[in-house]
């Protein structure tokens, strides 16, 4: 494929059914690979992008940039856009930020919720403070600059997971009201709802699971939050789970999950799971002789 460029070519006509405005997922520009003067279609992805990447250096929308210490990059934008995801899934790929001491039910609440999620036939992705502790970021410990990293980095990994269309969850305990900020800036708007375990710090340390707050009491632990170091609650949370109810009993695991689940069905992250199953079924009836998916009709 050597002197191939990229070309974005629009489908046949008759590809392009397109009903009500919405468009049709078929009639997306495809791309295409044009080598000395032929016309074909890319067959395989990765060949059409290094004959693109060595065409680069003279057109000026090709151009790299700088980004921090990574130098002559450049966005490659998805040929399968987010919305295309959303419709085959039948839901908004989300963050949902659990934040809360430790001993808050973070993790415990998080786990049900996406039960009740995955039940109900919706894709979901949890990622756990603990858990992520022992991979991606094992070199951090509970420094502020290290939990600041802790949460920059689950952001980032978390908008990944939201961007293709997953009801993405993240339990850690992130104390620091302006690096919560900071993720909910670089995520789109409306992708990003924190969630805010409203757990008071006695509660906590009643639990106790791992026995980490008598540690903290003990001086065994520096700079434990909620003992020798803050936690700084939302401000205005798009979901503030509550300990108690108005009787004053402990709320169960279920009943907290089952309430963040209702909030996300009233605000319309959740769609009818049974939609995009009908929507590939008659797609595939509709395949295209070049084996494209036709969602034209929907
Ligand atoms: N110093 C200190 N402060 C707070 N927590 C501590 C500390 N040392 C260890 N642990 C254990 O680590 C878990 C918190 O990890 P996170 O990644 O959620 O923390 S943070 O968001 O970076 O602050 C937390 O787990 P959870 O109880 O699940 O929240 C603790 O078990
Ligand atoms: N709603 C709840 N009611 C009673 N106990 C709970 C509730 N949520 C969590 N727990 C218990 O509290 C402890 C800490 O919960 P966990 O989910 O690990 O918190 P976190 O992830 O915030 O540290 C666990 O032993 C768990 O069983």
């Amino acid at each position: 494929m050597n002197g191939a460029s990229l070309r974005c070519t629009p489908l046949p006509a008759a590809a392009q059914r397109c009903s009500g405005g919405r468009r049709a997922l078929g009639a997306r520009p495809r791309l295409t690979a044009v080598a000395a003067g032929t016309t074909a279609r890319a067959s395989a992805a990765p060949a059409t992008l290094s004959g693109a990447a060595n065409n680069a250096v003279a057109a000026p929308h090709l151009a790299t940039v700088d980004v921090g210490r990574s130098t002559n990059i450049r966005w490659h934008q998805s040929m399968v856009s987010r919305g295309e995801k959303e419709l085959l899934l039948g839901q908004r790929g989300c963050v949902l930020w659990f934040t809360g001491l430790s001993g808050s039910g973070k993790s415990t609440v998080a786990c049900t919720l996406e039960h009740l999620l995955h039940d109900r036939g919706h894709f979901t992705s949890l990622l756990d403070g603990d858990n992520i502790r022992h991979g991606l970021n094992k070199d951090l410990g509970f420094s502020p600059e290290d939990r600041t990293e802790n949460i920059r980095r689950i952001g980032e990994v978390a908008k990944l997971f939201a961007d293709a269309g997953a009801v993405t969850m993240t339990s850690f305990i992130s104390p620091y009201r302006a690096d919560r900020d900071i993720v909910r800036q670089r995520c789109r708007p409306g992708e990003f709802l924190e969630v805010y375990m409203d757990t008071p710090l006695e509660v906590c340390e009643r639990r106790d699971p791992k026995g980490l707050y008598k540690k903290a009491r003990a001086g065994l632990i520096k700079n434990f939050t909620g003992i020798d170091d803050p936690y700084e609650p939302p401000v205005n949370p798009e979901i503030r789970v509550a300990c108690f109810d108005a009787d004053g009993r402990q709320r169960t695991p279920l009943e907290m999950a089952q309430q963040i689940f209702d909030a996300l069905d009233d605000m319309g992250y959740l769609r009818d799971p049974a939609i995009p199953t009908l929507a590939v079924a008659s797609a595939l009836q509709r395949k295209h002789s070049d084996g494209i998916l036709d969602f034209a009709c929907l």
